[in-house]
């Protein structure tokens, strides 16, 4: 079976991330597409600028639509691949191949598959498909799939979703727009985030605080702060989230007037009691040197949990008070709660200050021996940051070697520190070689170790590394906005219905594939037979047994030309005398024609023709192998004697098992 020579499909297509137009959109995306292949034809039809299906009106008004369609022609005798060839084509058309597309009744459902791939787990597969199908979708599914990406941190799935909406000219409303801005906060990408606020009609506290918050994480406290400003100007009460946001923004600035006054506004909200918040300001009090009042917060604390207890401990540890911390760590168990892996960080971390090797082998055990905590790499780091700080560099080693995240780069890299102070230079090349291993591409580890061979004078090899890192920093991540578009798009298969030879409502090759469709009488019904609706969402159609459509023409002619539809045609050119079927009138508006070859079923030599084996004598005959074979030439043209031969064959079956019997 011959496959069929279709232009390219895959074009990578640069995406405009930061502002809405798309009009901007077309034109950067085709002039990178003309840079990427210069034989690439810009096709405007790919990229649905519209979201309203501007075709209906367009159609209606009989004026040329703006998507340009295209008409595929499969032809060949009978057996030659033509189901096959047009089943494989629509098949990479409504699915990128990995996942299994529902299509029912010909019609891919993009949004109800979509929505199952999601609640079943498969988010970045729903997003590949999307994103692949470059079709549009209602609001619920982006919402699904953006709050989706949002939980799970897939913050450049979440991206692509975005660029999607771009590409097929989807205008986001306003809880989109806000499910974007938190999406793009979150991941760091504040001058994305603050388009999408600006594009806010009435900007509510959800969208102010992932403003705020997305800032403080960045590190741009002040920004976070001055937003909160202009939030309270705007009349807006905070909350919990708003108050956390500011106490952290304060505690990491060090700004102890701002922080107070932020508290006093919590005073007024009667917030009071949250346990997030509370942990918080105890946190921005013990940062802001003020331990005392990070203390009285705490004791004033109505409700306590495991975050309050830690922030305490975690306060004291700040100020080196490791006496404060162990005293605080033992009332915390006293009290009756239970320690979580951040808190013996907090510890662990202390005894490292406070030189503390044999406290720190006690809390490590005690981790797994009386909470049933697996220390974590960062615990491992911490002991290692022990030992090496107390010298016993031998004992570090060992403890790296046999611990059970030792293809950790952390533990490595906490060996390469502690050898900084006491180390020797064998240790840190063993270090540094494994450390190298695990995490090759992290621009930190090579300062890391440049900064431990400077300690050791070992200038060349710090001149190494820094080249190494030129190098490094020359080499650039590729952009997010970059997505792969395979164009997999909404199909709909639609045979003659005079065909109920291998099912009636799906199209079947001779070797038993099958792919549902709709069975028609006449091509022109079928946009009722699917509603107008659905028929504005498909982008292809596959019509099988064409030399059964009387109204192949009519069909293919306005389908590509005014409704800007892909339609492959598989169907025979000839019939049983080799005169044309209806298919070769579609051939002058045709994008391309394929015919395929069968194999002669008389010599094995590639076949053209089909040859009916019966006397019957009526043009339209449905049946298979049992009155039609595929001949070459020769044997189409001694038609008689092959015929002849055939009907000898049948006899001599039937004779041989007349006997059987
Ligand atoms: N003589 C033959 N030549 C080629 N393929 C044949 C022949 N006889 C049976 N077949 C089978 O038919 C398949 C093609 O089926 P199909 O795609 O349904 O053809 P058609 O285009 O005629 O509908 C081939 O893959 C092969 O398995
Ligand atoms: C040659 C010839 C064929 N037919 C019918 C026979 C089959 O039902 C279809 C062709 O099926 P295929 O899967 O595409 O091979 O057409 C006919 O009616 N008249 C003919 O002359």
């Amino acid at each position: 079976m011959k496959s069929l020579m279709y232009p390219t499909r895959t074009a990578a297509i640069l995406i405009p991330n930061l502002v809405f137009n798309p009009s901007k959109s077309l034109s950067s995306t085709s002039k990178f597409l003309q840079v990427k292949n210069p034989n690439y034809l810009p096709q405007v039809r790919r990229l649905r600028l519209s979201s309203s299906y501007s075709s209906v009106s367009s159609e209606e008004n009989g004026r040329c639509h703006q998507k340009e369609g295209e008409i595929h022609v499969i032809v060949g005798p009978m057996f030659a691949g033509k189901t096959t060839t047009l089943l494989r084509r629509i098949k990479s058309e409504s699915s990128n191949g990995s996942f299994q597309a529902r299509v029912s009744n010909g019609f891919l459902n993009i949004d109800h598959t979509l929505k199952n791939l999601c609640f079943s787990g498969r988010l970045s597969e729903a997003i590949r498909l999307l994103c692949h199908t470059g079709h549009q979708v209602d609001s619920e599914t982006y919402s699904l799939l953006l709050q989706d990406c949002i939980f799970k941190t897939y913050y450049q799935n979440g991206r692509r979703i975005h660029s999607q909406m771009v590409i097929v000219g989807f205008v986001p409303n306003e809880y989109l727009t806000i499910k974007l801005l938190i999406l793009y906060a979150k991941s760091g990408d504040l001058i994305t985030a603050h388009i999408l606020f600006n594009k806010l009609i009435t900007p509510n506290l959800i969208s102010w605080n992932a403003m705020i918050a997305g800032y403080v994480q960045k590190g741009l406290e002040e920004k976070g702060l001055n937003l909160y400003y202009k939030m309270r100007q705007t009349g807006f009460t905070p909350d919990q989230f708003t108050f956390s946001s500011v106490f952290r923004a304060c505690a990491t600035l060090a700004t102890l007037e701002q922080g107070k006054q932020a508290h006093g506004v919590l005073i007024k909200t009667q917030i009071t009691g949250n346990l997030v918040v509370n942990s918080a300001l105890i946190d921005m009090y013990f940062k802001c040197s003020c331990p005392y009042d990070g203390h009285l917060v705490f004791n004033k604390a109505s409700d306590k949990n495991v975050i309050t207890w830690t922030s305490l401990i975690s306060g004291y540890g700040q100020h080196g008070r490791v006496k404060e911390v162990l005293e605080a760590f033992n009332r915390m168990i006293s009290e009756g709660f239970r320690p979580n892996k951040v808190t013996f960080l907090v510890v662990l971390s202390a005894c490292s200050h406070g030189g503390l090797v044999q406290e720190g082998w006690d809390y490590f055990h005690s981790m797994t021996k009386n909470y049933g905590i697996a220390p974590g790499e960062k615990h491992y780091a911490a002991m290692v940051d022990i030992l090496g700080r107390s010298g016993r560099l031998d004992e570090a080693f060992e403890f790296v070697k046999s611990a059970p995240c030792k293809d950790h780069p952390v533990i490595w890299g906490a060996l390469i520190q502690a050898c900084k102070v006491y180390g020797n230079m064998d240790m840190v090349k063993i270090a540094a070689k494994k450390y190298f291993e695990l995490e090759s591409d992290n621009v930190g580890k090579y300062v890391v170790l440049s900064n431990a061979y400077a300690t050791f004078s070992q200038w060349d090899n710090v001149a190494e590394i820094r080249s190494g890192l030129k190098e490094l920093g020359m080499k650039k991540e590729p952009g997010y906005s970059m997505i792969e578009l395979c164009m997999c798009r909404n199909v709909a298969v639609i045979k003659s219905s005079k065909d109920t030879r291998y099912g009636v409502d799906s199209i079947v090759t001779h070797d038993g594939e099958k792919l549902s469709c709709w069975p028609l009488e006449a091509l022109s019904s079928f946009k009722q037979r699917i509603g107008l609706d659905a028929y504005h969402k498909v982008e292809v159609i596959g019509i099988d047994e064409a030399q059964f459509f009387e109204d192949l023409y009519d069909f293919c002619i306005k389908a590509a030309d005014l409704d800007g539809k892909t339609v492959i045609v598989a169907g025979l050119d000839g019939d049983y005398l080799r005169r044309s079927f209806g298919v070769l009138d579609i051939i002058p508006i045709a994008d391309s024609v394929t015919k395929l070859k069968a194999r002669c079923e008389v010599c094995g030599k590639p076949a053209v023709f089909t040859l009916r084996k019966t006397e019957e004598t009526q043009r339209e005959l449905v049946a298979g192998a049992d009155v039609y074979m595929p001949v070459c030439r020769k044997h189409y043209v001694s038609g008689q004697v092959v015929k002849q031969v055939a009907r000898n064959v049948l006899e001599t079956q039937s004779l041989q098992c007349g006997s059987l019997l």
